[in-house]
């Protein structure tokens, strides 16, 4: 089973993928991210950091995706593993659409047709949702900034997520991010434990 998980920077996930390693570790999840731990996540990083044009970055991001889905989500699922992700396709449908506004015709499309015939659909994506200026709070100012942490940029991707989930509402599971953070992760540990349970239940086609 894949879960995901979303939400604007600052909305709380690795926070909450923290937590979620002990509330889940009787069912040994294999916890990972996008972008990655590897020279393709590395690149993306540097693309990110250099601000090159929008379609790079796009295929970039999508290139760590293939990485990912082929070194670690589809040898994880094929073995039964639960897998969780911090970040996943649905942050190149909510972020890319906003930088790539004005360069195609529809970014949306173009990104969906992108990952068609080989990404894996996640079975239950849980967006963190939160007013855009409480996110920014929270970031450290001390850190430095990804372009993509800036009120405007967040405020459209959110937008974008919050679309997402209106369109697929059997996969999406929108949390109240600002909720104390140890309810945030025991409610979505139960629905993850209640997704595993049904799944297992579920005769194999
Ligand atoms: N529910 C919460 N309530 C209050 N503060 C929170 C909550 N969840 C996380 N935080 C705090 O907000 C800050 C940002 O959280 P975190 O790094 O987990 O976000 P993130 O979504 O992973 O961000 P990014 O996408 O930029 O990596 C941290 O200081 C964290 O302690
Ligand atoms: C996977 C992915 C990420 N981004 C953006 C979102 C963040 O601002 C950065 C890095 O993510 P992190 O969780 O803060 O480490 O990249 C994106 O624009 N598109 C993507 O597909």
């Amino acid at each position: 089973m894949l879960i995901t998980i979303e939400g604007i920077d600052g909305s709380g996930k690795s926070t909450l993928l923290a937590r979620l390693g002990e509330l889940l570790a009787d069912l040994d999840p294999l916890f990972t991210r996008e972008p990655g731990a590897t020279w393709v996540g590395d690149s993306v990083r540097r693309a990110v950091a250099a601000r090159m044009d929008p379609i790079t970055e796009a295929l970039l991001f999508s290139a760590d995706h293939a990485a990912h889905i082929d070194t670690l989500i589809r040898p994880a699922l094929d073995a039964g593993r639960l897998v969780i992700s911090d970040r996943y396709s649905d942050s190149r449908f909510a972020y890319q659409p906003v930088v790539l506004d004005g360069v195609l015709p529809d970014p949306l499309l173009w990104l969906r047709q992108i990952h068609a015939g080989w990404s894996i659909r996640p079975d239950r994506t849980f967006l963190l949702v939160l007013p855009v200026e409480d996110a920014m709070a929270r970031l450290d100012p001390a850190e430095k900034r990804e372009y993509f942490e800036n009120a405007g940029i967040l405020a459209r991707v959110q937008e974008n997520y919050l679309n997402l989930a209106a369109s697929d509402p059997a996969r999406f599971v929108i949390v109240d991010a600002l909720l104390p953070k140890e309810e945030v992760a025991r409610f979505i540990a139960d629905e993850i434990r209640t997704s595993v349970r049904s799944s297992r239940r579920r005769p194999r086609a």
